[in-house]
């Protein structure tokens, strides 16, 4: 299996480059050349667990890693730093299937790929004798950066620098990413929004002169951000290994198409269950669930991608984002792979701000179906689910559900349905607290979270409980149009 770039360079690279190089030359996306297909009959697949599955999985995709190479990444990722040994445990809640992404190390869906991504770079390295330290870049509206720095602490010939916008994350989340020890991590909050944070690590990626520095130092600049293809892959596991879950609860016959709707910013955990759906897991829509930032909604439904709109700071943090770097990779497959086409619509969007697709692209969004919660609304599900069944979700996967209604009130679809939940509601006690119950504006955040843990009947996770009396380690700011030379100070170059 050979990678190429979402925007016509013509090299082909291995999966053990693609990781490493986690940007395509061009500034494109890698993307597989064809698609492999789950070759066994799901039914078979039952008594596989999460690593077996993972194994089948990445194994298809990564296949320049030998056999007892990938099963020691994947053994390293999946063990006992998950609090559930299922790894993503599915709650049926009123016979929706609540797909728990969040009993990882840093309590969201990006533990799931970013536990075991510096174990598959640091075989890349192996595999293609690298000797150069690896510099981690991150953009981080919230979540990411956590799981990124949890995953490359200490990891022995990298460093991972995490840039976040200083008023865009939510209290614990920063936090969680300024107090993370290690003597490689970096984190550095920007005063700008998420997007800047991402075009500004793109731009760093695409800069030659800066990678000839860097080069002539012995390093080298990967991604820890969905753009990298290793961190997509981990993430088609979860939904392959949900649906192996509700064919063993005999909730699904075997081939019984499901929904599955996912809280979207940046479109890579959508894009996975995409890419899944490719495999031949049996999807029927992929519902797109966006928060007040709906530029990704608005796509879905008209072909247009506009971001000139204001930019807005809402209580599901980690989706504010207006440039979505995945949808690049899903253009790519609705064009049918026409590098030339996609390049000229990332150039209309740096240049104008706006794209619009073709007619027959626009016939192949058919696969999704797209809706947004506003704020109210996110706010107010949360209190439904908890006042109905007991249940307390977040923010982020209040948009799901919230969109969710939507979509079953004008389909009346009534096909089984997975909710992807992906962040625990211990990450943002400000909001579910007041959604549920606004009697408590003036506790601080740990007196939320403990207050959370008696109303939800759920013991505090370790992670935020140990939080409270960690001391704050990283305090750098910058502007947001001094990143490069952040990097520069760090690995003083
Ligand atoms: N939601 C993200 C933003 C970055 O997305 P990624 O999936 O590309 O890493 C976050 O929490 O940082």
């Amino acid at each position: 299996m050979l990678y190429k770039s979402t925007r016509g360079d013509s090299s082909r690279v291995t999966s053990s480059n693609a990781i490493l190089k986690g940007l395509a030359k061009d500034g494109g996306l890698y993307v597989p050349t064809q698609f492999p297909y789950i070759d066994i009959p799901f039914k078979d697949m039952i008594p596989m667990d999460y690593k077996e599955i993972a194994f089948y999985i990445i194994n298809k995709f990564f296949t320049d890693f030998d056999d007892s190479t990938l099963k020691n990444c994947i053994d390293n990722a999946y063990d006992d730093k998950f609090s559930s040994n299922l790894i993503a445990p599915l709650k049926n809640i009123d016979d929706n299937y609540f797909l728990e992404l969040y009993h990882g190390p840093t309590l969201a869906f990006k533990d799931m790929a970013l536990s075991i991504l510096p174990h598959l770079l640091k075989a890349s390295c192996k595999n293609l004798n690298i000797q150069k330290e690896v510099v981690i870049l991150t953009a981080t509206s919230g979540d990411t950066g956590k799981a990124a720095l949890e995953g490359f602490n200490n990891v022995d010939k990298t460093k991972i620098i995490v840039f976040y916008p200083k008023k865009g994350v939510s209290t614990i989340q920063e936090k969680q990413m300024i107090t993370q020890d290690g003597k490689n991590t970096h984190v550095i909050g920007i005063d700008g929004n998420f997007d800047d944070a991402q075009r500004g690590v793109k731009e760093i990626f695409s800069d030659k002169e800066f990678n000839n520095i860097l080069s002539k130092q012995n390093y080298m600049l990967s991604s820890a951000n969905s753009i990298n293809i290793g961190r997509l892959v981990p993430q088609i596991v979860y939904y392959v290994n949900s649906y192996i879950q509700l064919l063993k609860n005999e909730d699904i016959k075997e081939n019984e198409k499901i929904n599955i709707v996912v809280p979207t910013g940046n479109f890579g955990n959508i894009l996975a269950a995409f890419y899944a759906k490719k495999m031949g897991l049996p999807i029927n829509k992929l519902i797109c669930a966006s928060n007040h930032n709906n530029v990704l909604c608005d796509f879905i439904n008209t072909g247009i991608y506009d971001v000139r709109r204001e930019f807005k700071l809402t209580s599901s943090p980690s989706m504010d984002i207006l440039v979505s770097s995945n949808l690049e990779r899903l253009l790519y497959e609705i064009s049918n792979s026409n590098p030339c086409l996609v390049k000229n619509l990332m150039e209309d969007l740096k240049v104008n701000g706006i794209y619009e697709i073709n007619e027959d692209m626009k016939n192949k969004l058919d696969d999704f179906y797209a809706d947004f919660a506003t704020e109210e609304e996110t706010l107010s599900t949360i209190k439904k689910v908890y006042n109905d069944f007991n249940y307390v979700i977040d923010t982020h996967t209040s948009v799901a559900y919230c969109v969710y209604q939507k979509y079953r009130q004008k389909t009346n679809d009534s096909t089984k349905t997975i909710i992807a939940s992906t962040a625990s509601p211990f990450k943002f006690p400000e909001s579910v607290i007041e959604s549920i119950d606004n009697n408590y504006d003036v506790l601080s955040d740990f007196q939320l979270i403990d207050k959370l843990s008696n109303i939800s009947n759920i013991e505090i996770p370790k992670p935020i409980k140990e939080l409270e009396s960690k001391r704050i380690i990283h305090c750098s700011i910058c502007k947001k149009d001094k990143m490069k030379s952040m990097i520069t100070n760090i690995l003083n170059v």
